[in-house]
């Protein structure tokens, strides 16, 4: 069987009783119940997910999958191709914003390419994957083909699996693909429903013009393929990247270790929509860190069922939102674990 079909029904549901206790452990410490908000939500739904009512996060990881898009030939990104695996370089020396975030919090990260376009020759500490050199132009055709597409997906499974293996206990999602919010539009699209006007947003910052090619691509994606949002597989292979199929298979091995999945913006939210509707038991590991300024984040969202923890403008990628809120984890496992309670510290405890 494929990796990542084995890896959703190993998915565990989430422990509600390790969540309940996670709860009375915060309703003893010494604050009003529930005065810390979404932090005690945070906190229990790890002890959801973790199976147990005081988790621990000792090891967070963000993993950034890189690919190129054929529909980079409608003229759909403010950038070229060759930004992908410059950037990818990038990722690799530490100088990029999710290098920077990602410290910040103690994370590693893992870089992968997934189909990188133009690579940068011996990169250290860049896993490589290539599922080719990007996907074919789908305003003509099939990105790819289904049967790459479970090949992707069963990359990112094996890896996640990996990493939980090695001690990763919180797993981040991020990208690099130019030209990949086109492919997460075109997803969206048919995923849901949404008309590509609405689907579609700025990227890395088109003009009108711009905007109304990437329009027109969704268009014509939609057109020449029809997608039967019955088969996500099938949509996966029609509209999608290599770098979103092996997040995708990501999110579904590292819910079949217990991992928590921190998605990012709209294209590891797109993602994780495309695990979700392949296997929905994933569900409840995904995690929205942010709201992106990409339109069609808010609907993706919706999908998911997730109110996103932060809304601070961003529209990079990369997991730069996922490493963001890794630190917001930690601070409602801090919580947990270090405040007094009220008998500890001698406070009056009305219940309320
Ligand atoms: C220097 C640079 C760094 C990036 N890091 C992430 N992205 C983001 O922008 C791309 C998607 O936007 P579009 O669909 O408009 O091409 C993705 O690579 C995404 O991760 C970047 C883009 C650039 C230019
Ligand atoms: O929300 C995102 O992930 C995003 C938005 C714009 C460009 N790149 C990524």
């Amino acid at each position: 069987m494929r990796a990542y079909r084995s890896a959703c029904e190993a998915i565990p549901a989430p422990d509600s009783r390790a969540a309940s206790q996670c709860q009375a452990l915060l309703d003893a410490k010494t604050k009003p119940r529930g005065s810390l908000g979404r932090l005690e939500e945070l906190a229990c739904r790890m002890a959801a997910l973790r199976g147990e009512a005081r988790p621990a996060m000792p090891s967070k990881a963000v993993l950034v999958m890189a690919a190129d898009h054929g529909v980079v030939q409608e003229g759909v990104s403010a950038y070229p191709p060759e930004v992908t695996g410059q950037m990818v370089a990038n990722f690799a020396r530490g100088g990029a914003a999710i290098n920077v975030l990602a410290r910040q919090v103690g994370a590693w990260v893992t870089v992968v390419d997934m189909g990188v376009r133009f690579p940068v020759k011996s990169l250290t500490g860049v896993k490589v994957h290539r599922m080719g050199p990007g996907t074919d132009n789908f305003t003509k055709g099939p990105a790819m083909s289904r049967e790459t597409a479970e090949e992707a997906l069963d990359v990112g499974t094996r890896l996640a699996v990996d990493m939980a293996m090695t001690g990763v206990t919180l797993l981040g999602l991020g990208e690099m693909g130019i030209g990949n919010t086109t492919a997460s539009s075109a997803l969206t699209c048919a995923l849901t429903g949404l008309s590509p006007e609405e689907a579609t947003g700025r990227g890395t910052g088109v003009d009108e013009e711009g905007w109304r090619r990437k329009v027109q691509a969704v268009k014509r994606a939609l057109e020449v393929n029809r997608p039967n949002p019955e088969d996500p597989l099938g949509v996966l292979a029609q509209l999608g990247g290599f770098e979103i199929a092996g997040l995708a298979g990501a999110a579904l091995g590292a819910a079949s270790r217990r991992v928590p999945v921190v998605l990012d913006g709209f294209i590891s939210s797109v993602a994780g929509m495309v695990a979700a509707r392949l296997c929905p038991q994933v569900k409840p590991y995904l995690l929205a860190s942010h709201l992106s300024v990409e339109a069609g984040h808010t609907r993706v969202l919706q999908e998911l069922e997730q109110r996103p923890l932060l809304d601070l403008g961003l529209r990079l990628g990369e997991g730069s939102g996922a490493a963001v809120a890794f630190g917001l984890v930690d601070t409602a496992l801090c919580i947990l674990h270090e405040m007094a309670t009220f008998t500890s510290a001698g406070v009056i405890d009305t219940g309320r």
